[in-house]
């Protein structure tokens, strides 16, 4: 293994430090050398101390108070002053070979979709550092079991992939709070939909669902649904983080990490794999 780098990319407040704390506890757990590098000028601090943190270059409230300017203008700022000193970040990640790095991004999901500042990290750390990485885009469960949310989630999850072009892997996290029954079965249906589903009738008649909106949004999403399904993106993983000793989602998308990185490094396509479907029952259970 040379360097390996996992990002952690979704909304605000989606659990991505979270995730990366669990991910971290598991691989120690395992016996791996890992690392969190902190992407987030305005992160709090968490359980496992940052080994690189990009504080430590500038901090959101740093430039939100010497230049007056609002919490996005700033986040902006810190990502273009990081980008003029791309050498700080050299230094400071460049030492870690054969070991894991995982990097933990701002939940500004524009600085993926909209400002091609991540589109340039990521260049920089894979042609420079010569670093294999992946995507991991997190999305909460307990949204996405609604249609519209899952069609909006979906393709939020989409534009990151295809803008940062890194093997991505998909996730619904906070899993947990799935609790009863029905919403178990709904999730089942979500982590490896027909992409049809969202263009079918719901049952329960939710009239904020989309079916109940104006045909024309209708041919829109059954067009959403069949391009969704020809990108073959629409399978997330299941992600628990609420109990540390329950690493079973960690140990899976871990793997699906492996062996991504492996099909970055190579260059060889591999077909995605499909969901376990032991995981899928124990979920609906
Ligand atoms: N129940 C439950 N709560 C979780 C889980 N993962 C994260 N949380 C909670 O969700 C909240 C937000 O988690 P963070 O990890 O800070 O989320 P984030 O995406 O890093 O947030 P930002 O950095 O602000 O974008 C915290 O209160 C976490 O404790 C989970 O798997 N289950």
């Amino acid at each position: 293994m040379s360097r390996v780098g996992i990002l952690a990319l979704g909304p605000a407040g989606v659990g991505k430090s979270t995730f990366c704390n669990s991910m971290i506890a598991y691989m120690q757990s395992i016996g791996r050398r890992a690392h969190i590098v902190n992407l987030d000028p305005a992160a709090e601090p968490t359980e496992f101390e940052f080994t690189v943190d990009i504080r430590d270059l500038i901090s959101l409230q740093d430039v939100q108070e010497e230049l007056n300017l609002g919490p996005n203008g700033a986040l902006v700022y810190c990502f273009e002053f990081l980008l003029n000193n791309l050498d700080w970040l050299d230094e400071e990640v460049g030492q870690y070979e054969d070991e894991y790095l995982i990097f933990d991004c701002p939940g500004q999901i524009e600085l993926y979709n909209h400002i091609p500042v991540l589109p340039t990290i990521i260049k920089h750390l894979q042609l420079q550092l010569n670093f294999s990485l992946c995507a991991t885009y997190l999305l909460e469960a307990s949204f996405v079991t609604d249609r519209s949310k899952f069609f909006s989630g979906t393709l939020s999850a989409m534009s990151a992939m295809i803008l940062l072009e890194l093997p991505h892997i998909n996730i619904l996290s906070k899993c947990d709070l799935i609790k009863d029954q029905v919403s178990k079965r709904e999730l089942k249906r979500f982590l490896n939909p027909d992409p049809l589903l969202l263009s079918e009738n719901p049952t329960g008649g939710n009239k904020a669902d989309f079916i109940s909106t104006n045909p024309k949004f209708q041919r829109l999403n059954k067009a959403i649904a069949r391009l969704v399904d020809d990108f073959g993106m629409v399978q997330f993983l299941p992600l628990d983080c609420s109990d540390r000793d329950k690493t079973d989602s960690i140990k899976t998308i871990l793997s699906h990490a492996d062996d991504v990185t492996q099909w970055a490094e190579s260059q060889e396509p591999k077909e995605p794999k499909e969901f376990d479907e032991e995981e899928l029952e124990e979920l609906g259970d």
